[in-house]
């Protein structure tokens, strides 16, 4: 297991294609990784089992793997079998849905986080939506809190750029695990941001890693 102080105040970078898209190839993945890890990131954060396969064989910062299964609800490694495999696939974290929501296997988070421990040596990250949802992933035995969530499960608005008042709120309950901002990080300035809000480290993924997003900005601006 690694030591999280590696990740403090630091940058991680997902690296993320969604399906149908021209760059959804592992290979382009692993590559996109190393050129993230060239420019400063401490670590990459990474979908997929091939993309996890690839970009291990490609880099040496720890790696935060995640599956994501279908796009609805629970779809962030939803179940223990698909954190198990992320984790088989050289994750030193596993990134899992950690809502309150109902899982599809039926275990709790809790009972999920436990397993995991018992069965790995890998971190659990959990993908949070809210303040509620930080405090009881703190109290199910979660690693580091990430406000991945925040605004997508309906429990706070989807703000342009990140939630500087979830990420405020929940270093305010000090629960003891480092919280990762994520979601909506699209600028130099706000990934600061998230740190003088009290974050531990940030993950920028869309504003790094994603190409055709980034220039539909450009393109919206001069038109
Ligand atoms: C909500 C969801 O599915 N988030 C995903 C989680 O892995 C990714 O699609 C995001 O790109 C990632 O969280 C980084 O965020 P941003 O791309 O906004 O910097």
């Amino acid at each position: 297991m690694f030591d999280l102080s590696v990740l403090a105040s630091r940058l991680i970078v997902s690296c993320q294609a969604y399906p149908g898209e021209p760059l959804r190839d592992p290979r382009t993945m692993a590559q996109m990784a190393q050129a993230a890890v060239i420019g400063g990131a401490a670590a990459v954060r990474i979908q997929g089992i091939s993309d996890l396969e690839q970009t291990r064989a490609a880099v040496d910062v720890p790696m935060i793997g995640l599956w994501k299964d279908g796009k609805d609800g629970v779809f962030i490694t939803p179940t223990l079998e698909h954190a198990l495999a992320c984790v088989a696939a050289g994750s030193d974290v596993v990134a899992i849905d950690g809502t309150r929501r109902p899982r599809p296997d039926g275990r709790s988070l809790a009972e999920t986080i436990s397993a995991l421990h018992e069965q790995t040596g890998a971190l659990v990250m959990a993908d949070c939506g809210s303040a509620l949802d930080a405090k009881a992933a703190a109290e199910a035995g979660a690693d580091l809190i990430g406000t991945t969530l925040a605004g997508y499960t309906g429990e706070r608005p989807k703000t342009d750029g990140p939630d500087l008042d979830l990420i405020a709120e929940i270093a305010a309950l000090d629960l003891g695990r480092p919280l990762i901002a994520e979601g909506r990080i699209h600028s130099p300035a706000q990934a600061r941001a998230c740190l003088d809000a009290g974050a531990f480290a940030v993950v920028v993924g869309t504003a790094i890693t994603h190409p055709t997003t980034i220039t539909g900005w450009f393109a919206d601006a001069l038109a």
